[in-house]
């Protein structure tokens, strides 16, 4: 029985395709992918590594190019290729869609819809483009610059010893933050929306890159802290949590991050704070560490 296939999908060719089947998968020379025809029957050997059945080949046609790209250099598949040996099982296993993958994808698929709905402030001409300038204070407020010189002023300026050691700490949070969310942009490396126009002030290199949104782990880091280091009225309580709910809707309607960023940030930095508080910093703990 020979699967025919009549039509055409997305399938990157080999990087190296002189010494493999034309239906190898990979990516063309210049890097980019290329369109292959599946009415050709696979070789034996291909199959062999594919699943015997049409059906984990045409999933393994289908697979994240990345992954493939990662397959294809490994030592296994390469032997595999050449015709050696069959690859071990596990990797076979990695061919069947899990419910895990399906729902991240339908995730992924509403987050990128819904955040482009919303991205209503993304320039002047979008349906809520007059808002734009509001939004655009907002996210100066939710800005890290602001933060650091508001707090390392407060710091210098309190003379009670309970108000620097909440300065410092509230400093230190500051500083925790901007690492570990440099840190995660940098490993997630997650583009920012397309209708996004990028005229953010102050940004760094990893801001380029969406996941999780800065603003929004600030904004919760910086909510909770508020709210449980300074005595404020009720109203100013539901100031607070205003300000870091329109933080984190303001990214969006800017298009600056999709949905997902802006729920992650916000976990993030509700995470954070719980971090501050185990390492809270004494003033006499840091002199005497200091010292
Ligand atoms: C002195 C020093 C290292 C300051 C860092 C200030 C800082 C955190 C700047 C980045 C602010 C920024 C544009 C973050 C991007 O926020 P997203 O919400 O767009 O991720």
């Amino acid at each position: 029985h020979r699967p025919k296939v009549n039509k055409t999908m997305p399938s990157p060719k080999a990087k190296n395709n002189s010494g493999r089947s034309g239906s190898v998968p990979g990516i063309g020379n210049n890097g980019r992918y290329e369109f292959m025809s599946l009415n050709r029957t696979p070789s034996p050997h291909l199959l062999q590594r594919q699943g015997s059945d049409p059906t984990s080949a045409r999933l393994r046609a289908s697979e994240s190019p990345t992954r493939r790209r990662g397959s294809g250099s490994s030592n296994a598949s390469s032997s595999s290729a050449a015709g050696g040996p069959p690859l071990p099982e596990e990797d076979c296993m990695r061919l069947n869609p899990s419910f895990i993958g399906i729902a991240l994808s339908s995730l992924l698929a509403i987050d990128l819809w819904l955040s482009k709905r919303l991205g209503v402030c993304a320039c002047e001409e979008s349906p809520w483009g007059s808002m734009r300038p509001l939004m655009k204070l907002i996210e100066v407020s939710g800005h890290g610059i602001p933060w650091l010189a508001g707090a390392a002023y407060c710091l210098y300026k309190s003379d009670s010893a309970a108000g620097q050691e909440v300065m410092l700490n509230l400093l230190l949070a500051l500083v925790l933050d901007v690492i570990l969310v440099g840190t995660v942009k940098a490993v997630v490396r997650r583009r920012r929306p397309a209708h996004n126009r990028m005229d953010m002030f102050a940004t760094f290199s990893v801001d380029r890159y969406s996941f999780p949104s800065g603003h929004a782990t600030r904004a919760a880091m910086c909510a909770r802290f508020l709210l449980a280091h300074l005595v404020l009225a009720a109203p100013l309580r539901v100031l607070v949590l205003l300000w870091a709910t329109l933080v984190g809707l303001s990214r969006v309607m800017l298009g600056r991050h999709n949905v997902t960023d802006v729920a992650f940030g916000f976990g993030m930095g509700y995470c954070q704070y719980n971090l501050v508080e185990a390492l809270w910093v004494s003033p006499a703990g840091l002199q005497s560490t200091l010292g």
